[in-house]
């Protein structure tokens, strides 16, 4: 980007009278000092150069061609110094544009460098995302992306990497000669991809530390990373000196919506995009489907049989045996499992990321309605995304689907502590509530129904109903586990583990004391 622009002419108010200084006039914006400045040449004899701290200096658009600049004058013990103002003659509309972004954008680096963001180094003014999610889940997750093994993982997702790095090369026309942002950037991976495909300029915007690491790499890529201006701050906070014709980005966490990212997504396409933009991806959809594995709920119900311990070291832990029980089954379970296992054709809730607002995604509710195509015992609802990149040449879709290439994503699941029986044929409705919170993840209401079956069940009767509550920010990380499976067909509950057997307990008074203790076989993850 631009540190030199010139004008056409500009006025010195302070002086009396104030005095025209013709050009064409020479500014440039550095940091040399240590803070954002801008200095403007003259060619008068009694002064070379103009100096404005960015810091306090304010940009006003007087007319189209035409802007104030103005910064504040301050006391300090030794000297007063007087406000400066100048005003400044554009030649033409751009010129002042460009002007006015450029100014934006070295203001906004003193925003990100001089003051401290909840991620440790810092953020001089509450911005909506500091609004709406907790400084200390921000603190870590933008700890976790500042680490170069956490990017390197992601990387090394080589179904996400290589579907990203087709949707862009396949679709070059949509970048060539174009103005991208990169929302997340991260590594600036995806910002080198827009590059080679021939973006005119990349903005890569990056909370974390990792911009710094992005930095260097795009410096390390000196062909392409000309074209890369790597910016480090929220895409809430942060100042552009142009609309991007186009946005990429990969906001997705686990079930899409993990991460609350795809808000940050949405926002930086109301503050950057230019109308009728593209954005990649373009879709997401989240896909639903009801499973039946007995080895999961057998494997979930039994972690707490600890606290049915009567005797442990002669105390009774049985008091806390609901509330662990209760605590197993709100963690939803990532792995990647056996499409088999499904016993329904899956359910879709589609979100644009084009057109949907930003507060839609605080709260979804998506109904739910199957036809059970055997019978068998249901244990929950398997969940699973993908993503289009909607591109002028190719369509590309990223899945996470079961039996499809696993990602780092896998797939999720929402286990029910009371399984539902059904028939072939037989209805199951529900539906799945996703509440945002604060910490950066959702709550998950789940409710699935069936009516009763067989002879005593009453026509259009009775409905045999399981809920349960998970939190999608403690998931149970299950993949270090494979599974054996047999189909949902197969599954005859008295060949396995004689789950219906186990005894249920009921949730203790107060079910809140269950302790989430790190369990030796779960890895911490963000995405
Ligand atoms: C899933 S990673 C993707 C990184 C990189 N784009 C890639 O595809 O490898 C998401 C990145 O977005 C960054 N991020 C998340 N929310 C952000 C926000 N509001 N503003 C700027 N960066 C953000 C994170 O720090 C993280 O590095």
């Amino acid at each position: 980007m631009d540190n030199n622009l010139t004008v056409d002419s500009i006025t010195l108010i302070a002086s009396t009278p104030p005095k025209l200084v013709s050009g064409p006039i020479s500014t440039t914006f550095s940091s040399a000092s240590g803070f954002p400045e801008l200095h403007v040449s003259l060619h008068s004899d009694e002064q070379h150069s103009l100096n404005f701290d960015l810091r306090t200096t304010q940009l006003f658009r007087l007319g189209e061609c035409q802007s104030l600049c103005v910064s504040d004058g301050c006391e300090t013990i030794k000297e007063k110094i007087y406000s400066k103002g100048i005003t400044i003659q554009f030649k033409e509309e751009e010129e002042s544009k460009a002007f006015h972004g450029a100014f934006e954008l070295w203001k906004s680096k003193e925003t990100i460098q001089g003051s401290t963001l909840p991620n440790g180094s810092v953020s001089s003014s509450k911005s909506k995302f500091d609004d709406k999610i907790e400084a200390s889940s921000a603190k870590m997750y933008f700890h976790y992306y500042g680490q170069l093994l956490h990017q390197q993982n992601m990387m090394q997702d080589y179904v996400r990497t290589g579907s990203y790095y087709a949707a862009v090369m396949e679709n070059q026309a949509d970048f060539a000669g174009r103005v991208v942002v990169d929302v997340g950037a991260g590594s600036g991976i995806l910002s080198l991809f827009a590059a080679q495909a021939g973006a005119k300029h990349v903005y890569a915007v990056e909370a974390s530390e990792m911009a710094d690491y992005a930095k260097k790499l795009v410096a390390g890529n000196p062909v392409l990373g000309q074209r890369i201006t790597v910016i480090k701050g929220k895409v809430e906070d942060v100042e552009l000196p142009e609309k991007a014709d186009i946005l990429i980005s990969e906001p997705m966490g686990t079930l899409l919506v993990n991460e609350r990212m795809l808000e940050s997504y949405v926002i930086a396409r109301d503050r950057f995009l230019v109308p009728n933009g593209k954005m990649f991806p373009t879709v997401g959809r989240i896909h639903m489907a009801p499973f039946s594995d007995e080895y999961l709920y057998v494997e979930i119900a039994n972690k707490s049989l600890f606290w049915q311990q009567q005797n442990y070291y002669g105390v009774d832990l049985t008091a806390l045996h609901g509330t662990a029980f209760q605590g197993y089954f709100s963690q939803p379970v990532v792995d990647a499992f056996d499409p088999r296992l499904l016993v329904a054709p899956a359910v879709s809730h589609v979100i644009n990321f084009t057109t949907i607002k930003e507060e839609d995604l605080y709260e979804i509710d998506v109904p739910l309605k199957f036809t059970a195509s055997v019978g068998t015992r249901i244990h929950g609802l398997a969940c699973w995304f993908d993503v289009l990149f909607n591109g002028s040449t190719v369509q590309r879709w990223l899945t996470t689907a079961p039996g499809a290439p696993t990602t780092h994503w896998y797939q999720l699941r929402c286990v029910l502590s009371q399984p539902i029986y059904v028939m072939p044929g037989q209805e199951i409705t529900g539906h799945l509530h996703m509440i945002a919170h604060s910490a950066q993840s959702y709550t998950i209401n789940l409710t699935m129904s069936a009516k009763m079956w067989g002879p005593g069940a009453e026509q259009g009767g009775i409905l045999q109903t399981s809920s349960c509550r998970l939190d999608l920010k403690e998931p149970y990380y299950r993949m270090s586990q494979p599974q054996a499976y047999s189909t949902a067909q197969d599954q005859q509950p008295n060949q396995l583990l004689q789950s219906q057997d186990l005894q249920l307990p009921s949730l203790d008074e107060d079910g809140s004391d269950f302790i989430q203790q790190p369990a030796n076989d779960s890895t911490v993850q963000i995405h």
